[in-house]
């Protein structure tokens, strides 16, 4: 039986593009879905200035293939140094839609972070007075706390006292993974958000160590219990507008996975709709699809809607992508759901 669904053309709120070779096999991947996608910034070196932002986004328009539409929505990299006039500048001129903080240390390039949050509140009081939202990757990175605690101690320790000290300021919670992040988004009405992933609406740690060490499915934050992601599920399907995708596709060379110190990242954007599709689906609730991928999104961004539409397709047959893509000399490993998919998109 054919199924379909016809809706506003998604965005992704949380995607790496990267750089180069890599950057020119990846764009076309989300291009073909997407009509824009907030980039994230943890370029080596990282993308910390509104100079350095217009120039990345100029190397991504120039690889992207003719007839293709896209907007890449930039954001600027957060250092105890970032000068919040030049962050001013470069919100009022429309060129970046949000600033990025990653605690130093939590995850791919993150060196150049913040480490005391004193040094950066000069620029936390702009973005809530010009009203510029931050990006939060939102993990401790002590030591002894442990890797699968890391995101319900930030909470406590770092986001509830940062959003307390800084009224006004709106805060897009990247890539939760646990029902303590979903929960404390349900707890605050006002300035607040949160991205999910494919990955972490999917997997669970199970999927991703038991009967063998799966490096495909090896993210940050890292796939948890069930639980969370049930509860990651449910925020997902329930149509509260505080909950958008952003699908985190963070490509890295085949053998960077592979290896014997595997990178952090899933590369989900060939094939993340399709899988979308079929999870609201067997949730019985495809009718929330577009709010979770195409309206909420715009909606927390102050940006319109899509006038495009896509049109989601369930067949009878197998809908395969391939397994790896060329990456100048390497590959890049597509994201393996794990289970048979029959959602296919076209426009
Ligand atoms: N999510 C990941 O596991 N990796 C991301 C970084 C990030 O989003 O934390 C990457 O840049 O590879
Ligand atoms: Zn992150
Ligand atoms: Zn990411």
């Amino acid at each position: 039986m054919t199924q379909s669904l016809t809706i506003a053309r998604p965005d992704d709120w949380h995607l790496h593009l990267r750089d180069g070779a890599m950057l020119q096999t990846v764009l076309p991947e989300t291009a073909r879905h997407f009509a824009r996608a907030i980039i994230m910034p943890n370029l080596v070196p990282p993308v910390v200035t509104g100079d350095q932002a217009a120039a990345y986004r100029d190397r991504i328009l120039a690889a992207l293939p003719e007839g293709m539409s896209f907007e890449p929505l930039m954001t600027l990299y957060l250092t105890e140094n970032t000068d919040p006039e030049d962050v001013a500048a470069a919100h009022a001129s429309g060129l970046i839609k949000a600033v990025k903080l990653y605690p130093a240390g939590a995850t791919t390039n993150s060196a150049s972070g913040v480490q005391n949050f004193d040094n950066v509140r000069a620029v936390l009081e702009k973005m809530a007075e010009i009203g510029c939202p931050l990006c939060v990757h939102g993990e401790v990175t002590d030591r002894d706390i442990d890797i699968f605690d890391r995101e319900a101690v930030f909470i406590d320790r770092v986001l509830d006292p940062v959003r307390k000290a800084t009224p006004g300021l709106r805060v897009v919670m990247e890539h939760i993974t646990t029902k303590d992040g979903a929960d404390y988004v349900l707890a605050n009405e006002k300035d607040l958000g949160a991205t999910i992933t494919v990955q972490h609406l999917i997997l669970d740690r199970n999927d991703m160590l038991v009967g063998g060490m799966r490096p495909h499915y090896y993210c940050l934050p890292i796939l948890k219990r069930g639980v969370h992601r049930e509860a990651l599920l449910a925020a997902a399907v329930s149509g509260d507008k505080r909950f958008f995708l952003g699908t985190d596709s963070a490509p890295h060379p085949t053998h960077a996975k592979e290896s014997e110190c595997c990178s952090a990242g899933c590369f989900t954007a060939p094939n993340a709709l399709s899988i979308l599709a079929q999870t609201f689906e067997k949730s019985g609730a495809l009718d929330k699809l577009e709010g979770f991928i195409s309206r909420h999104g715009p909606a927390f961004y102050g940006l319109p809607i899509n006038d495009e539409t896509i049109t989601l397709t369930k067949g009878d047959d197998e809908v395969t992508y391939p397994k790896t893509l060329p990456a100048g000399d390497h590959t890049v490993t597509v994201f393996d759901p794990g289970f048979p998919l029959f959602w296919s998109v076209s426009s």
